[in-house]
């Protein structure tokens, strides 16, 4: 178990530009953060979330959906290159695939989502938000589960919307409140653990 005798091993999921995996990083060079990232996977080629891990010299590794012969090949392809870094926790920072019941059973994952949980699940929190007229959207960190968005709920942060607002700057000004959220959380689990208990999650006080 990770602690005060070794940091965190983190796996960090990106399908894009990897502005949180960036953050993540950031973080992970003072080594007081407590964590680590030991490696970054995609599904898909050729993204700047890859060329971030590269840039850091961080291993990096992609599956692609396309590449197997099924869904569920991929399923546990996708588990078993994770594995194979033995992650404490896997970070899904942007990551656009659903991940199966059995590679959620295998490793303890949290997701990044770009609204306030429950509401706007899916792949367009900011547009969802913005189309629906809500005057406060956010972010979310939270457990994933075997539903979309639905996982015990780890961390939130409020964002207004401005009347100008349209998807992309909304989207942006979500993204720095995100990455603060994130990084804090992470690195509060890493020092002090988690505890997972029914939809409450806990962090510090022993729990891991
Ligand atoms: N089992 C879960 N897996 C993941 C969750 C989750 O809550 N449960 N969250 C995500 C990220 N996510 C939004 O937060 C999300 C990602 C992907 C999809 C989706 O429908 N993806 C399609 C493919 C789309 C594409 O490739 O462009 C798919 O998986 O076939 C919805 C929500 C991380 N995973
Ligand atoms: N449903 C998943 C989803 O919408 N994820 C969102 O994609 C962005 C990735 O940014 P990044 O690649 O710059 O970190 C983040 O805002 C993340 O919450």
């Amino acid at each position: 178990m990770w602690g005060v005798n070794r940091p965190a091993r983190l796996v960090v999921l990106v399908s894009g530009s990897g502005t949180n995996l960036q953050a993540l990083l950031d973080a992970c060079a003072d080594p007081s953060y407590g964590a680590r990232v030991v490696a970054v996977g995609a599904d898909r080629d050729g993204i700047e979330g890859l060329v971030r891990a590269d840039r850091a010299g961080v291993p990096t590794f992609v599956a692609r959906v396309d590449d197997y012969t099924s869904r569920e090949h991929w399923d546990r392809a996708i588990a078993d290159k994770v594995g194979a870094f033995e992650p404490d926790l896997v970070v899904s920072a942007g990551f656009m695939k659903l991940l199966a019941p059995d590679f959620l059973a295998r490793f303890l994952t949290l997701n990044t989502h770009p609204a306030l949980c429950p509401a706007f699940p899916g792949m367009h929190g900011p547009r969802d938000a913005l189309e629906h007229g809500v005057k406060v959207t956010g972010a979310t960190l939270f457990v994933v589960d075997d539903g979309v968005d639905t996982g015990p709920i780890v961390a939130q942060v409020p964002v207004e919307v401005a009347e100008d607002d349209d998807v992309t700057s909304l989207h942006e000004r979500i993204k720095t409140a995100e990455r603060a959220m994130l990084v804090d959380s992470v690195g509060r689990i890493a020092r002090e653990g988690i505890a997972v208990e029914g939809r409450r999650v806990r962090i510090g006080a022993g729990a891991r």
